[in-house]
């Protein structure tokens, strides 16, 4: 094993394990911890320990995080990478800040780079500042997101409120001077008790140029775009060929993005659906029992969704009757209704959202997964190490053509 990383959500673990296996590795992924043995690791030459850690209090995402690291250390790994959003989802609390504060520290090194930009799916960081393809992240819809809106586009700022040590920056025009000047400017603020250091980057090439600068880092972090640019040397993927199983699947929608909400009014024009109303239901265990009742009703005749997702209108109406608790009484219901369709036969299952996946994964109790082929940019099939074999597509909130949910359905298993 040649890489440890550590993803902060599910859906990022699923995303940066497809940008791995585009670099040459062989991605194995764990989830909510380290495992207690090298089981389903197989021949992965990288494994991704996806931890859901993204909006829980910062000692907790710290604790975790530092197991994952040991436990890599622990197994002979010297670098680890730390995967977060592509729009940096934290708050002023964290998590991202404290995170890498305890992993550079673990690690014994002085400064590690800030790279969330993700050039594949619109990300550029210019001037420090994070863009969503041509707006600034502040303007784009993630100044909504229920769990961790973001209102401000400087990550310098952002980083500098998660953290006390000093946040600095590599501007685009050093980036485009080359690995050299990039490195040297890295020593110069690193002797400046800089620790984290923002890189621009609008293009591969710029993340090609930040890989190379940054070959002795112990500690990596941003989202899957710099891990795509981590060449392992030329190593085939596997678990490319695998025949996804057959059957009607069941598509279970909790993110609220954009995204997400567009592919929600696609699908739901081309299969029976269910949406998750706490104005028509607001006693949250009867929302729970009717949806897992017309589950049951509907599963198995032909593809299905219940979804949550909502527009920032909609949860404000829905807050009244919720309040605080509605992204967890949401995602508690999904969970429920994921083990309840496995267990009627289900063995396909979409999930959109990172949070909604990790509560997905820990009511199936999956422990791990094969990477197979890539349904859409970023968005990879996984399939369940443990019996009943289960393909699962966690697709993260704002990924995937319109059409995903729906052709997700019928896929023979992406590409490879
Ligand atoms: N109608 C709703 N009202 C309030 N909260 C909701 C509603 N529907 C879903 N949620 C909550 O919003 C959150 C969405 O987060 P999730 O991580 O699942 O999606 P996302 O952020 O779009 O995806 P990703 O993290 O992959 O980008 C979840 O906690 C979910 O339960
Ligand atoms: O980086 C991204 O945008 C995604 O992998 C993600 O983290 C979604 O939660």
């Amino acid at each position: 094993m040649v890489l440890g990383c550590i993803a902060d959500d599910y859906t990022g673990a699923t995303d940066v394990a497809c940008a791995l296996r585009r670099a040459g590795y062989r991605p194995a992924i764990f989830f909510g911890g380290p495992p207690a043995g090298t089981e389903g690791l197989g021949d992965a030459d990288a494994v991704v320990i996806a931890l859901k850690i993204r909006t829980v209090p910062a000692e907790r995402a710290v604790a975790q995080a530092a197991e994952a690291a040991e436990w890599f250390a622990g197994h002979g790994v010297r670098r680890v990478y730390y995967k977060y959003c592509s729009t940096f989802d934290s708050t002023d609390e964290g998590n991202i800040g404290p995170v890498t504060d305890a992993l550079v520290d673990g690690a014994g090194a002085d400064v590690t780079i800030v790279c969330p930009a993700s050039p594949e799916h619109g990300r550029t960081v210019y001037g420090g500042h994070l863009f969503v393809h041509d707006v600034l992240l502040s303007e784009s819809s993630m100044r909504h997101h229920p769990l961790t809106p973001m209102t401000d586009a400087n990550l310098v700022r952002v980083l500098g409120r998660q953290t006390p040590h000093r946040v600095g920056l590599v501007p685009h025009a050093v980036v485009r001077s080359g690995p050299d000047a990039v490195r040297a400017r890295i020593e110069a603020l690193a002797a400046d008790g800089v620790r984290h250091v923002v890189t621009d980057a609008i293009d591969d090439g710029d993340l090609a140029v930040l890989v190379a600068a940054t070959a002795s880092l112990p500690v990596l972090t941003g989202a899957a775009g710099l891990a795509s640019a981590l060449g392992a040397g030329g190593t085939a993927p596997t678990a490319t060929a695998r025949a996804l199983p057959t059957g009607p699947a069941v598509v279970l929608a909790g993110s609220c993005s954009q995204t997400t909400l567009e592919q929600v009014v696609h699908a739901r024009e081309r299969m029976p659906s269910y949406r998750l109303d706490p104005l028509a239901t607001p006693d949250p265990a009867d929302m729970r029992d009717r949806a897992l009742a017309w589950l049951a009703d509907h599963q198995g005749r032909g593809p299905v969704l219940v979804y949550s997702s909502a527009s920032p209108e909609e949860r404000r109406a829905a807050a009244h009757v919720l309040g605080a608790r509605a992204p967890e009484v949401f995602e508690e219901i999904l969970g429920a209704l994921a083990l309840q369709a496995r267990d009627d036969g289900a063995r396909r299952l979409v999930i959109a959202g990172g949070e909604t996946s990790g509560t997905v994964i820990a009511s199936l109790g999956v422990g791990s997964v094969l990477v197979a082929g890539e349904e859409d940019a970023g968005v990879p099939w996984c399939l369940t190490t443990d019996a009943p074999e289960t393909a699962l597509l966690l697709k993260s909130g704002n990924f995937g053509g319109r059409d995903l949910l729906v052709r997700a359905t019928t896929s023979m298993g992406g590409t490879a």
